[in-house]
């Protein structure tokens, strides 16, 4: 049993909460936030597997300031809207939070947090597999675990309070299922085992990638980021718990994140962060342009210098820093880019890396910068509008929440959204795996396909999945 180190005065706090509800007539969040013992985020996350699987979430970022946990959804919010999917979601969100009672301590990514994500191209018509997710969508855990960089670990436990409410009922509900999410209820998993691993028409893929490389030799466009699936079929339903532990283990420097929705879950592991927003200090990252691990010491500091002057890749990059700071301009005061690229080294790859700094105008929202940078040519391409109708034409498939923004915002508008690369939907006794690359003039239709076939191999091996 996890205990819970210091408890606020809860309880006065929920009865004005109730109240207020009572008065007001409409829905009232009490959120409260508890410092509880160390608790290992993944155990949590197991826990609430009996209660709460399809409300769950998963979110660590790359550098293990932040873990968050979600086990219910108190409210979801979702949005059908296309370009203005994002502005709805935040608008949705800060009404929410108008009359919102918060009681107990206050630190980074604890009270009031909603995670989810976005898709990539409301367009885009959807698939089967992509149903339970709509064009915004986002849950407000009914208990979230918050784990720092010190490992302190917090607990926040949020209950909408309605008109109808009888607050000692819901207090003494909620009081229950924590203390049930809390004890250990460990119990061994069964995983399930792989069937087959199918690549989705690789060939005619490849012939699509043939073509755009004609069009952007005629100068039609400058880059398009072309991607695929790999299906991979199991004899029962595949558990995120599994995955997720297996992507601890292997992809520790990347964001690892899940995002349960009724019976799917989005998953992944992903090198790249969209924007990170803490009160006016946005960090954004630009990482395009890739090439493979080394075997040796040597061979891999060999591709790094390959890849730090080899022109393709150097521009494929370069079209990401330019876009990324353009935007950013438009809606921070101070902007600070790096002159020229770095490294990021990942088990699988490498890829070249600038980060992009920049001090926020006033009253901005992360959610605001999501819409501004979204998407970028890391995962879209150059322009925008002309690449994204040639994704749409050439893929013949519904990327849905892959390549989009992923993560958290809290209630001061501060948070951080990954692009959800290297990443899978488990559905049913499915996964669907996904992997892109960035095209452009110079481009080759079998060393892009080599670059998709690493790029899938964090997510293959999470799963269980292989390839001939
Ligand atoms: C689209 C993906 O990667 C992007 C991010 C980093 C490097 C990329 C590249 O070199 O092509 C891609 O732009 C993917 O992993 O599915
Ligand atoms: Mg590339």
């Amino acid at each position: 049993m996890v205990r819970i180190l210091q408890q606020s005065h809860g309880l006065a706090a929920f009865e004005r909460a109730i109240s207020l509800a009572h008065q007001s007539k409409r829905e009232v969040l009490f959120s409260q936030v508890t410092l509880i013992d160390e608790v290992d985020p993944l155990q949590f996350y197991e826990a609430g597997y009996k209660l709460y699987q399809g409300e769950r979430s998963f979110w660590q970022d790359r550098t293990g300031e932040l873990t968050l946990v979600g086990a219910g959804n108190a409210q979801t919010f979702t949005s059908n809207k296309k370009n203005e999917r994002f502005i709805d979601i935040k608008k949705q969100w800060n009404e929410f939070l108008l009359e919102a009672v918060r009681t107990g301590e206050n630190h980074a990514g604890t009270g009031p947090v909603a995670v989810g994500g976005f898709s990539f191209d409301p367009r885009q018509e959807a698939e089967l597999e992509w149903t339970n997710f709509s064009n915004g969508y986002f849950q407000l855990p009914s208990f979230m675990l918050t784990v720092n960089a010190k490992g302190d670990c917090f607990l926040t436990s949020n209950i909408v309070c309605s008109e109808f409410d009888d607050s000692k009922k819901l207090w003494e509900r909620m009081q229950e299922e924590r203390n049930q999410l809390l004890s250990d209820t460990e119990e061994s998993m069964k995983d399930v085992s792989v069937i087959k691993t199918t690549e989705i028409e690789p060939v005619k893929w490849k012939t699509s990638l043939t073509s755009v490389v004609k069009r952007l030799k005629k100068g039609e466009m400058e880059k398009v980021v072309l991607a695929r699936k790999i299906l991979v079929d199991f004899d029962g339903k595949k558990r995120s718990d599994t995955v997720l532990e297996r992507l601890r283990d292997d992809q520790s420097a990347s964001f690892i994140f899940s995002l349960e929705v009724l019976d799917s879950c989005f998953i992944g592991a992903t090198p790249e962060r969209l924007v990170k927003k803490s009160d006016e200090h946005i960090l954004s990252t630009c990482l395009a342009g890739s090439i493979a691990r080394g075997a040796t010491l040597e061979e891999d500091q060999h591709l790094s210098d390959l890849l730090l002057n080899d022109e393709k890749n150097l521009h494929e990059h370069e079209l990401v820093v330019r876009m990324i700071t353009e935007n950013l301009k438009d809606l921070c005061r101070e902007v600070t880019v790096p002159s020229s690229p770095a490294l990021m080294k990942i088990r699988d790859i490498q890829h070249l890396y600038t980060p992009v700094k920049g001090i926020a105008q006033k009253g901005m929202s992360v959610v605001d910068f999501v819409d501004r940078l979204h998407p970028t040519p890391a995962l879209g391409g150059t322009p925008t509008h002309l690449a994204m109708d040639v994704i749409q034409k050439e893929e013949k498939m519904n990327r849905g929440f892959y390549a989009a923004p992923v993560g958290w915002m809290d209630a001061e508008g501060n948070g951080e959204f990954a692009v959800a690369i290297r990443s899978g939907l488990l559905h049913d006794r499915h996964a669907y795996l996904y992997a892109g690359c960035g095209v452009v003039k110079d481009s080759n239709a079998e060393s892009e396909y080599q670059e998709t076939l690493i790029k899938f191999r964090p997510m293959l091996r999470a799963v269980g999945g292989t390839m001939q």
